[in-house]
């Protein structure tokens, strides 16, 4: 297996200095899904759009490098890292409905990356449209690439999101809580969806979530994040086993049981942030 994506170092600050990601590095080869996992503002989205170069106004990258296929983004001009980010990369946002322009037929929505940065002919693209729609079991693709975003569910449009990540064969493909605007039981079809599409295409899949249960169903490695400083990294099965983080144990615990809901969202321990907030300001100090 190859590496499709490599992350050293990465620092990224605001333009007030703000550190929000602390010397990341993390890696993920084909067909690989790794997770990114971490409460609400650890920076794991962050780390999606600096890959993407798609950071916020006033958010730059500081230090460290981003490699995709080898090459280094930061060191690629404007253009260039465009197109390559373009034709490697594609994303699965968080919510479908905002990321599907409401005015526009799904059918020219999926087409739009294939025709305008992969070059290939409208026909050829609608084909290949119509194709990852039965691929993510769309009964009636004509009807939905003719409709509008508004005319079909949430889960389907999600679907649509899905199929027009993986229409172009990406290397790489940023997942960023792909299913928390959805229903629990559509969440876990989008889930096995994604799942399957991934090792069928061997795509690396580079997994946001807050949600320690759908890691543990989709994640074989993952990322544990606070404070955009790495806490824990490494296999599934370590992080998941006898003797987790504690932070780790936390995110598990506060992991929503739709079985047993009184025992769901425990908060973090406060011994436990401080610990962690102790171990950022060391690593702060640590590099300057
Ligand atoms: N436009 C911005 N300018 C400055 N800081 C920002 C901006 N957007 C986000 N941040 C800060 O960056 C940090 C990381 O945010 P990020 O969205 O990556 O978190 P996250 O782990 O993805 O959280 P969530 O699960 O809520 O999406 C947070 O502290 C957030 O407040």
């Amino acid at each position: 297996m190859s590496v499709v994506l490599e992350i050293d170092g990465l620092e990224v600050r605001t333009r007030g200095g703000q550190r929000l990601l602390r010397g990341v590095s993390l890696s993920v080869e084909t067909g690989e899904t790794h997770g990114l996992v971490g409460e609400s503002g650890a920076g794991k989205s962050m780390i999606g759009k600096a890959v993407a170069g798609i950071l916020p106004r006033g958010v730059t990258v500081t230090d460290g490098s981003i490699r995709l296929d080898g090459q280094d983004l930061l060191a690629l001009g404007r253009t260039k890292r465009r197109r390559l980010v373009g034709e490697r990369v594609a994303i699965i946002p968080q919510d479908p409905l905002t990321a599907l322009n409401p005015c526009r037929r799904i059918g020219g929505q999926i087409t739009d990356r294939l025709i305008h940065i992969l070059g290939w002919d409208a026909k050829r693209a609608r084909l290949r449209a119509a194709e990852l729609l039965e691929e993510v079991a769309i009964r009636d693709p004509a009807r939905v690439l003719n409709a509008y975003p508004h005319e079909i569910s949430g889960g389907m449009r999600q679907r649509v999101l899905i199929a027009a990540a993986f229409a172009a064969e990406p290397a790489l493909i940023i997942a960023d809580e792909p299913t928390t605007a959805l229903d629990v039981t559509v969440q876990k079809q989008v889930l096995r969806l994604i799942g399957d599409l991934q090792a069928r295409h061997g795509t690396a899949l580079l997994f946001v979530t807050h949600d320690m249960g759908v890691v543990a169903k989709l994640c074989p490695s993952l990322t544990v994040l606070y404070a955009g400083h790495v806490v824990d990294q490494g296999k599934a099965a370590r992080i998941f086993g006898p003797a987790p983080h504690p932070y780790a144990r936390a995110l598990i615990a506060a992991t929503p049981r739709y079985d047993r809901p009184e025992e769901s969202l425990l908060p973090v321990p406060q011994d436990v942030i401080d610990a962690l907030d102790r171990e950022v300001a060391q690593a702060d100090g640590a590099h300057g």
